[in-house]
């Protein structure tokens, strides 16, 4: 019997990069994970042990700290292109380059004092090959809560269902979000903020029936306000909120005390195309 190697990828993850830019008083503090992973004609270590095409994942992680010294990092997307672009162009088995960078956010109160601001990060994604670049940009674990204007109901009843229906409900998410840049010349920086402030807007004008319909209006909401994007992938899990049954205790509950179960949680996802 004879097997053959499908797709393949090896990278280092997990390289925590924080730089210091000094070059005025204030200070600006720039905090990476970044995630490379190479892929070419890689054979060689899969089937022999000939490791001579293979960049090692130490060398990958090296790059990330040199090149942020040699040329400063900027946006994450400039970063990611900038990383990409110098393993596919130095490395000759090397076809495709894909970075991953996730930035973790240091909200300034003082002169040069940062506290880490919550748990939000943006992202960014760059695949690199010798004939096409894509730059994704993204974000996670942004955690929203509407209070009501969220209503669920007119689903299926089988002999499963227990879920009452509701027309007064609490909606929240921490939201995954994904978008594909139909070209890699863009003002990151601007294009980032207004596609999370399309994302903020939908989620809190939308009159929800269900987290899908949530969705696919901040999906839409992107792809109206923000003219360089041509898809946008969601995954949005449902963090319930469940009254609390209080009558036991001769108390009445209209809609003040809820718990907040981690698990499980519905995750509702999909993907809003031009
Ligand atoms: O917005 C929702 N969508 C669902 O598919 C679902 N399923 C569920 O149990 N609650 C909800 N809420």
């Amino acid at each position: 019997m004879t097997f053959t190697l499908g797709p393949n990828q090896y990278g280092k993850a997990g390289v925590r990069l924080v730089t210091v830019d000094r070059s005025s008083d204030r200070h600006v503090v720039t905090d990476l994970t970044v995630a490379s992973a190479l892929s070419g004609d890689l054979e060689g270590t899969h089937l022999t042990g000939d490791n001579s095409a293979v960049l090692a994942t130490d060398t990958q992680k090296n790059t990330v700290y040199a090149l942020a010294r040699e040329f400063g990092v900027g946006e994450p997307e400039a970063f990611g292109l900038r990383l990409g672009r110098h393993f596919v162009a130095t490395q000759e088995p090397i076809r495709r380059a894909r970075i991953t960078i996730e930035q973790h956010q240091w909200e300034r109160f003082g002169e040069h004092s940062f506290a880490r601001s919550g748990a939000e990060t943006r992202r960014a994604r760059v695949i690199v090959t010798e004939d096409e670049t894509r730059v994704s940009s993204g974000l996670g674990d942004l955690t929203l809560l509407n209070t009501t204007d969220s209503e669920f109901h007119g689903f299926p009843r089988d002999s499963y269902t227990t879920l009452p229906e509701t027309t007064e409900r609490m909606l929240a998410t921490s939201v995954e979000a994904w978008w594909d840049h139909g070209s890699s010349d863009v003002g990151w920086g601007r294009a980032y903020t207004d596609a999370r402030a399309a994302l903020l807007a939908a989620f809190a004008e939308t009159y929800s029936y269900s987290l899908q319909q949530t969705l696919f209006a901040m999906g839409s909401r992107v792809l109206t306000d923000c003219p360089s994007v041509d898809e946008v992938r969601l995954a949005l899990p449902n963090k319930h909120h469940h009254l609390v049954d209080l009558t036991p205790f001769g108390l009445d509950n209209p809609d003040q005390v809820y718990v907040a179960p981690t698990e499980p949680y519905g995750l509702i996802e999909g993907t809003v195309r031009r």
